[in-house]
């Protein structure tokens, strides 16, 4: 079942030039596919489901697209992580992490508010992508030992990095590589 939705989401990823001098992931045919949409959810999930998460956490934009569709596949909850600035301010208590310079090199922070996440949960951090792991890292500086790990659809991700984070994938950068898909 997910070698096949693997296939699914290499058939549906592209990288698009818009002509900045650097090519930009285009994610939008995954969501678009009614294959990838029903499957994603249980494939991320079986890869940490033998740690029976309780909570999923999701740094927004694009994890609060996937991070939900992760938690139904496992019964557990969702939390949404937010980016400092984003939007208009929070008010109720809230945990905030630095992210270290990311993929795009910049430094920014999330928050989660405070009440929804209990020193019983195990908590499972969901995105669509990994590149320097700076949101996974800083989604596990909140939790401590409730962290169990992070599950995304594309690990970029160095071995040894991923172990460190607790980080698995669907896929690696090759298979996603622009010399055999972009064009
Ligand atoms: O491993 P890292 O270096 O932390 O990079 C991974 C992050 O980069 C992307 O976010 P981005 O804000 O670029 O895209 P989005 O707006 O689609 O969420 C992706 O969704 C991850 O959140
Ligand atoms: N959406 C994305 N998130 C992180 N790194 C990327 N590199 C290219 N596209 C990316």
């Amino acid at each position: 079942m997910t070698t096949d939705l693997r296939d699914h989401l290499r058939a549906e990823f592209r990288w698009t030039d818009p002509g900045q001098g650097y090519l930009v992931s285009d994610r939008s045919g995954w969501w678009r596919s009614p294959t990838i949409l029903a499957g994603v959810g249980d494939a991320l999930a079986d890869l940490f489901r033998a740690a029976r998460p309780t909570v999923v956490v999701s740094p927004e934009v694009t994890g609060f697209l996937v991070g939900p569709l992760v938690a139904r596949a496992l019964g557990a909850g969702f939390v949404e992580a937010y980016r400092a600035g984003a939007r208009l301010p929070i008010a109720e208590p809230m945990i905030w992490a630095e992210v270290p310079s990311d993929h795009r090199g910049k430094k920014q922070e999330l928050g989660v508010r405070r009440q929804l996440i209990t020193p019983d949960d195990r908590v499972l951090v969901v995105d669509d992508w990994a590149a320097t792991g700076a949101q996974a890292r800083a989604l596990r500086s909140l939790f401590g030992n409730s962290y169990v790990g992070t599950a995304v659809i594309v690990n970029e991700c160095p071995p040894p990095l991923a172990d460190e984070l607790t980080l698995r994938g669907l896929l690696t950068a090759a298979d996603i590589d622009p010399d055999q898909t972009f064009g």
